[in-house]
């Protein structure tokens, strides 16, 4: 058996039979109930969709259901994809009269998602949905679709007929099986559907290597190493506590061709603080609540006498009315550009909540020694170790001479004892003159609000206008 188990790179597809048989298995000897192996695989097609198609630009998806399991994948990714903010409509012709799936009707129903007839949905189905999720029939299928999934397939493949030139076609994601497809052999006539994007569950059957489209995912972290291993099954690796992961090439894109349309709330000049301290921490809270990795990663920008710029990240490691703090190794290329030009501007952008915080812009000066050594101390004992080894921005001959100094830091400053802050590695403080906070719009009418100081009455206050975006 474990012989006809096929590769391509480093992962396995099934054949037909050994689908059938890692399902019974599942479900016999492993312990697991068909409820739980839906839900776990319509949990991973709903994410995997949510990878590739944001609910902001994909809202609208029909779930096309089957008779069988791959349908309850369909109904169970339609209940999650309403969750994760997404407008899910269910054309389910053929419902199986078992209370696994009845019960799925009745939670998709107390959601108020609409089920439609076959009768009911469009000829041309590209004007009122952006996703088409292809749940007609997975792993058991075969022969030629019958009444009333051979027209909804046609619908799927006549698709592009539709196309124009001004609107974008709904894209199709098929589980597990493109419906229609041979299980093993793939679209043999050429002429089935084309799906844009593949999940499939457990392992890969067959046909997938015959698929062409950009997105190939799959979904399976349930699968005990005892399949893996009875199998002999190759599969990648999850990433974080994702349960789906991307299988094949990344797609090949026209990098001209990559953009977003930025959906935000209003930024308006009567909702901002006065103080741009006070704005910048209120982004900051957002970025925290929203969970952002590493909010206070910044982009520092100098210049030298020469007058040409250079950028980099550092770590924001606080700010307050005095300013915002970095610290860095004080002769790095960006400690030299400081000496020759001490005006610096900073970079935030926080993805995710379409905002950047541009142009903190002021002078730079060193922040105290005690306020450095404070900080040394806090950081953990490697990277006070790796901040003495590297003579930041200078030409090393290879990685080992690193290692090399800091296993011999390592012994010489052995657990409790304190690790002495090199003379040359401090902090930076740059005190804003000018800020700018810029919140992504549709269209690219951005909102964006400059901080400028002014006297009015010999008092300094901040003066806030809007900028042309
Ligand atoms: N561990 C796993 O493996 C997991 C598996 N999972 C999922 O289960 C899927 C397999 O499910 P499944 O076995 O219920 O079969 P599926 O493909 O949905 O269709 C069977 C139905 O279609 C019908 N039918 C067949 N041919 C037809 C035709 N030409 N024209 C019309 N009808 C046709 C057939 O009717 P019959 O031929 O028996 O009369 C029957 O009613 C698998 O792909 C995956 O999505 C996940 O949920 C969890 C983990
Ligand atoms: C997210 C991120 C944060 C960083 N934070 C710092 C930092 O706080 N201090 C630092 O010296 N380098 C930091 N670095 C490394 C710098 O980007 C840079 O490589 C290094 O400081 C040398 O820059 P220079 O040669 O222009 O002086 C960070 C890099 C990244 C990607
Ligand atoms: C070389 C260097 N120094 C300092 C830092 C800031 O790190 P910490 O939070 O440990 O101060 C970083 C962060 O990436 C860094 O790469
Ligand atoms: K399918």
């Amino acid at each position: 058996m474990a012989s006809s188990v096929q590769n391509q790179g480093s992962i396995s597809y099934l054949t037909q039979r050994e689908a059938a048989e890692v399902d019974e298995t599942l479900m016999g000897p492993l312990g697991f109930s068909v409820d739980q192996l839906m839900e776990l695989a319509g949990l991973s097609v709903a994410t995997s969709i949510n990878e590739v198609y944001k609910p902001s630009e994909y809202n609208r998806v029909l779930a096309i259901c089957g008779p069988g399991n791959n349908g309850g994948d369909g109904l169970v990714a339609a209940r999650h994809l309403y969750h994760f903010g997404y407008k899910p409509f269910v054309c389910y012709p053929k419902r199986t009269q078992k209370p696994l799936y009845s019960g799925l009707v009745t939670q998709l129903e107390s959601l108020s998602i609409p089920f439609l007839s076959v009768d009911e949905l469009p000829m041309d189905l590209s004007k009122d949905f952006d996703i088409l999720v292809d749940a007609m029939f997975g792993f058991s299928f075969h022969g030629a679709p019958r009444p009333p999934f051979d027209d909804l397939i046609k619908k799927l493949i006549n698709l592009h007929y539709y196309e124009q030139a001004q609107r974008k076609p709904p894209v199709i994601v098929s589980v597990d099986i493109p419906s229609g497809w041979h299980v093993e052999e793939g679209d043999v006539g050429g002429d089935g559907i084309k799906p844009d994007m593949l999940v499939s569950l457990t392992a890969p059957k067959l046909c997938a290597k015959k698929f062409s489209g950009p997105h190939h995912f799959l979904g399976g972290r349930f699968v005990p190493p005892a399949i893996a291993e009875k199998y002999k099954l190759q599969l990648p690796q999850y990433p974080g506590i994702s349960m789906c992961v991307r299988i094949g090439k990344p797609p090949q894109i026209d990098i001209s061709s990559l953009r977003e349309n930025y959906i935000s709330p209003e930024f308006l000049e009567e909702q901002v603080e006065a103080d741009p301290l006070d704005q910048f921490r209120k982004w900051f809270d957002d970025a925290m609540a929203a969970n952002l990795k590493e909010p206070n990663a910044m982009a520092l920008s100098t210049t030298g006498k020469d007058g040409k710029p250079s950028s980099r990240m550092v770590l924001l490691k606080g700010v307050d009315k005095d300013g915002f703090v970095w610290f860095t190794n004080y002769e790095s290329q960006k400690a030299r550009q400081l000496s020759e030009n001490p005006h610096a501007a900073l970079l935030f952008y926080w993805d995710g909540l379409n905002r950047q915080v541009v142009r903190v812009e002021g002078s730079v000066e060193k922040v105290s020694d005690e306020e450095s050594e404070q900080y040394f101390h806090s950081r953990p004992r490697g990277s006070q170790l790796g901040a003495i080894v590297s003579k930041q921005s200078t030409v090393i001959p290879g990685r080992h001479v690193l290692h090399q100094q800091y296993k011999e830091l390592e012994e010489k400053y052995s657990k409790e004892s304190l690790i002495p802050k090199p003379k040359y590695w401090g902090g930076y403080r740059l005190k804003p003159e000018r800020f700018e906070f810029w919140q992504g719009q549709p269209s690219r009418l951005h909102d964006r609000l400059e901080y400028s100081p002014q006297e009015t009455d010999g008092k300094r206050v901040w003066k806030i206008v809007r900028l042309a975006p």
